[in-house]
This record gives C-alpha cells, sequence and structure tokens, in this order.
C-alpha cells in the first residue's frame, strides 16, 4: 500500500514525487493533464518567458539613449515559439512521467475522485493509501460581468497558446498576472489597458510599491484605470466595446480585440468528491485544513493552491514538504508563514517579505521605524540607468529587529532573497547594514538601506552638538 498518494502532479505534486521518494515512501502522484502544473504550462514558466523575450524588445527599443540605435522586429509567433521551447525544456528536465519513475514514484495518469473516506477512483480502479495529499491547484476567477462570456475573453490558461498578437488588449485585474503579462504584451507591442477594481495595483504588497509600479507602467505607455468597475462587455463589429465606470463615477467606453482576465484564483474542487470522503470546504471553494496542512478527515491533507493560502510555487513545495514530514513520521509540525517571500516580475521588479507598512504599522504602532532609500543613491543603478526603484526596511524595537522588507527596481525579486535570510537568521537592521556588500552592485542598495538605522543617528542635533564639541 502506497504511504501517500497524491492527486495533483504540480508544483507540489513534483515535490512530493521527487521528496518523497528520495526518503524511500511509497508515493503515488495522479495526474488528470500534464505533469507540470500551472507553474510548466500556464503560469511561471510561460509567464517569465514571455517577459524575457519582451524585455529585449523594450532594452532595443529604447536604446538610443545609451548611443544605440535599433528598432526591434518582432516576429510573435516565434517569441510564443520561444517561450514554448523553455516549457518543454522544463518539463523534460523536471516534470515528465519518466523523471519521476527514475525518482522512485508512481505516476498515474487520469482524474481523480475520492470514493469514499480511505479510497480513491481514477480510471475505474479504486486505491487505498495511509495517507492521501490533495494538491490540485486552482483555475482563473472569472467576475460576472454583463456581455464577458459571450463577448469572449482570454485567461492564463489560454493567452500563451495565442499565435498572433491582438492588436489591443483591455486586462481585467491589476494583481501580479495582471501587470506582468500586461507590461510584457504592451512591450511587445500591444496597446493595452489594465482595469483595476481597488485602489492600487498589487494590494497584497506595501502600498507604495503598487503606486511606484502604476507610475512606471503609465510612464512606459500603458493606460491604467483604478478603482473601476467594468459595467458590462459588448460585441460591436467584431471588437470588444467595455463600458466602465471609473473612479469619478463617469461611465465611458473602451475597445479592444481581446480581454485578460486576471482577476484572483478559485481552487480546483469540483468533481473530486470531498463530500464522500468527508472533507470540509467552505463556500469559496477552500478546503479546511489545520496548521499541520490535515484536512478534515485526519488521512487527508491539501496543499498548495488548493488551499488559497499563499499561491505561489515556492509555498507549494514547502507546504509539500510539510505534509511529507506529518503524513510519513511521527510527531507534526506547522507551517510557518511569517517568512514567505514573493515577486513580481513587472519591470522594475516588486519584491516583499515579511509585513507590510500598514501591517507594522497596526502592529507595533511608534515603535516601528520605516528605512527607505531610493537606487538614485546606488552607483550600479546609475550606471545602468536604473534608477527607478527604492528599497523600503521596516524594523522595531531597539534591536532594530526587521519586520519587513519591500524592494521595487531591477532584480527585485532575486534581491529579496538576502532579505528572507537576515529576517529567518534574526540579523538586525543595524547588522545588515555593518556587513560590507561588494561595490558596485545593485543589491548594496538592501545594506545601504539598513545603515539609515545608525545614520539617522547622525542628524540628532544632541550627537551634532557633541561631534562638533568632540572636533573643536
Ligand atoms: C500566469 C501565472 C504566473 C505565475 N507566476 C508565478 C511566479 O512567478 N512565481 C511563483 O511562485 N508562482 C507563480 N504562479 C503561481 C504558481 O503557478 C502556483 O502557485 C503553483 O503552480 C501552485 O502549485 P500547485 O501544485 O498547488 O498547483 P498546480 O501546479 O496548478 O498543479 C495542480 C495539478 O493538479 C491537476 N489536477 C487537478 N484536478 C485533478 C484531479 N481531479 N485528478 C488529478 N489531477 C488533477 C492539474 O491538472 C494540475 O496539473 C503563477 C501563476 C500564474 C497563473
Ligand atoms: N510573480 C509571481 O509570483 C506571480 C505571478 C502571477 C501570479 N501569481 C500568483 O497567482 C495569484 C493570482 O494572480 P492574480 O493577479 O490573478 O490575482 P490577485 O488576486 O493577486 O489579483 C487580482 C486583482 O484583480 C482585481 N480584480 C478582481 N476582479 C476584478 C474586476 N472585475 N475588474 C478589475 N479588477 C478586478 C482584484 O482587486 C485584485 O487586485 C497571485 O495572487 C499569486 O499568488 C504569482
Amino acid at each position: 500500500m502506497d504511504d501517500l498518494l497524491v492527486i495533483g502532479g504540480g508544483s507540489a505534486g513534483i515535490t512530493f514525487a521527487k521528496f518523497g521518494a528520495s526518503l524511500g515512501a511509497k508515493i503515488t502522484v495522479i495526474e488528470a493533464n500534464k505533469l507540470g502544473g500551472d507553474c510548466t504550462w500556464t503560469g511561471c514558466v510561460p509567464s517569465k518567458s514571455l517577459i524575457h523575450a519582451a524585455k529585449i524588445a523594450h532594452t532595443t527599443a529604447t536604446a538610443a539613449r545609451y548611443g544605440i540605435s535599433a528598432q526591434p522586429s518582432i516576429d510573435f509567433a516565434a517569441v510564443m515559439g520561444y517561450v514554448h521551447s523553455v516549457q518543454q525544456q522544463i518539463y523534460q528536465h523536471d516534470d515528465a512521467p519518466e523523471v519521476l519513475r527514475q525518482a522512485g514514484a508512481r505516476v498515474i495518469e487520469g482524474r481523480a475522485r475520492f470514493y469514499d473516506d480511505q479510497t480513491v477512483e481514477v480510471n475505474g480502479e479504486l486505491l487505498r493509501a495511509k495517507h492521501f495529499c490533495i494538491a490540485t491547484g486552482s483555475h482563473p476567477k472569472i467576475p460576472t460581468i454583463p456581455g464577458l462570456a459571450e463577448a469572449g475573453y482570454l485567461t492564463n490558461e489560454d493567452v500563451f497558446l495565442l499565435e498572433a498578437l491582438p492588436k489591443r488588449i483591455v486586462v481585467l485585474g491589476g494583481g501580479p498576472i495582471g501587470c506582468e503579462l500586461g507590461q510584457a504584451l504592451f512591450r511587445l507591442g500591444a496597446e493595452v489597458t489594465i482595469i483595476q477594481q481597488g485602489p492600487r495595483l498589487l494590494p497584497k504588497d506595501d502600498h507604495a510599491m503598487g503606486a511606484a509600479l502604476a507610475q512606471a507602467l503609465k510612464s512606459e505607455g500603458l493606460q491604467l484605470y483604478l478603482n473601476t468597475k467594468t459595467l458590462k462587455v459588448e460585441l460591436q463589429a467584431g471588437a470588444k466595446q467595455l463600458t466602465i465606470q471609473t473612479a469619478n463615477n463617469q461611465p465611458q467606453t473602451i475597445v479592444a480585440d481581446a480581454i485578460l482576465v486576471a482577476a484572483g484564483r478559485t481552487p480546483n474542487l469540483h468533481n473530486l468528491g470531498l463530500d464522500a470522503a468527508g472533507i470540509l470546504y467552505d463556500p469559496e471553494q477552500r478546503i479546511h485544513v489545520d496548521h499541520y496542512l490535515r484536512t478534515s478527515n485526519p488521512r487527508v491533507f491539501a496543499c498548495g493552491d488548493v488551499i488559497g493560502r499563499y499561491q505561489f510555487t515556492h509555498v507549494a513545495a514547502q507546504e509539500a514538504g510539510l505534509v511529507l514530514r506529518n503524513a510519513l513520521f511521527p510527531g507534526q509540525s506547522a507551517m510557518k508563514y511569517e517568512l514567505v517571500p514573493w515577486a513580481t516580475f513587472t519591470d522594475p521588479e516588486v519584491g516583499h517579505v515579511g509585513l507590510n507598512e500598514d501591517q507594522a504599522r497596526a502592529k507595533y504602532g511608534s515603535s516601528l521605524r520605516v528605512y527607505e532609500l531610493p537606487w538614485s543613491a546606488n552607483d550600479r543603478a546609475r550606471t545602468e540607468d536604473a534608477t527607478q526603484g527604492f528599497t523600503k526596511i521596516l524594523a522595531v524595537g531597539r534591536k532594530e529587529q526587521i519586520v519587513g522588507v519591500h524592494i521595487i527596481g531591477q532584480g527585485a525579486g532575486d534581491m529579496i532573497n538576502a532579505a528572507v535570510l537576515a529576517m529567518g537568521t534574526g540579523v538586525s537592521a543595524s547588522k545588515l547594514g555593518g556587513l560590507i556588500n561588494v561595490y558596485p552592485t545593485r543589491s548594496q542598495g538592501l545594506k545601504m538601506t539598513a545603515q539609515r538605522s545608525f545614520t539617522r543617528w547622525l542628524e540628532k542635533p544632541w550627537l551634532q552638538r557633541a561631534l562638533r564639541w568632540y572636533f573643536r
């Protein structure tokens, strides 16, 4: 009998197969479509490949300021060919059934559902296991807008299959998907309008990040509507006409050739037989799990996008590791979410870890200190004409404990990992500011921001007076 049977072979499922089997446990992964899940086929991998190609187009088109003149000629089908080739490479190397079998896991292709509280059915076969894990991921949430379904729309599930670039694209949603793909498609030649129903982009990030990103996207040429509701969509002479209500309550229309819906995610629970297995879930379609990622059926765990917490590949993988620990070994450990980092791979990128400023202020009040440094103070950023950005460190207490770091700027997604290391190992802001970093690097900006925790004392009048006396 299997030690663990996993439904879903995406980011979490693949971690189960590789890591679980390497421990010597009997692991079966059942996948309904293609191993690799959202990340390889409809998420991280194609979006980051498209963003890379789009950045090259943008860099080429704007190279005149460096004394280099060129105009990119963009073959959209070839760009998509590049995207698909990266997907194939990653699939063959990391996700394919033979890779997981080689690692020691059993792979079954088929759609699984619970038959009862200790049995799963797939391809007409009933399978029992000591434990189960639901890792079925999520799919795009489609807002209820009159006429949207009839007019037709794209989501992350089909945008990477486009063979030609639509001329005018409206993106519904100003979260990470809308901002990343909106900018990439703009840079590849589309006219892009992002409609965000809330007051700012990236509302899960620090408020200053969304505002800075909005400024960057607008200055590049994207149209942005914040606090805006889409009232209806109509087909007019083959094009899609959206009637929107903007912040000042003025209805107006926008005409587009394609609408990309990027308005959040819904967990994949449909037809899973959860009731037959005694697994509780809520009307928002989230499975209830405890701190140990166990559902209301003690044999069954759930992790990844399906539990609707932090919907990232690195979190799905971390949660899968925790489920392996709790299902296969005595005792149990809880998932810790305080140090979940993420990055939005726009240009400039936005990196996040810990509390944002509003959360930190609500929690720590006047003991919160905010250290900020614009990238214009960083020499490497200057040499690379990448001064659009800033770093923000949130610290508390006499020990200057770091409770949040937020970075907007080129490469912020890589840089945020240093902040994770500092926070995870209890390095204070003053300690971080005192370390030696390589000059000239953009990541030095993190250290330079942390340095504010002690250089700010130099601005105190009493210290100024004392220094004047000392050097009299
Ligand atoms: C456009 C986009 C860009 C993204 N970019 C990033 C990024 O840059 N960084 C990042 O960290 N995250 C990113 N994400 C999020 C990331 O893709 C997800 O958080 C991650 O894939 C979740 O992993 P998972 O294992 O929970 O689900 P998935 O990877 O979606 O895997 C679930 C699998 O379960 C299968 N399945 C479903 N039902 C059944 C069933 N009944 N039987 C058998 N199999 C079933 C599905 O076919 C699927 O393969 C992005 C997402 C999108 C949409
Ligand atoms: N770089 C990354 O790590 C990355 C990239 C893409 C996606 N993701 C993951 O995928 C998840 C889903 O991304 P997402 O951007 O779809 O979701 P999201 O929930 O993060 O953002 C969606 C945004 O759309 C807005 N919205 C909802 N309905 C709307 C409507 N009718 N009109 C206009 N705006 C509307 C919401 O206010 C929200 O801000 C992310 O939260 C993240 O976990 C990660």
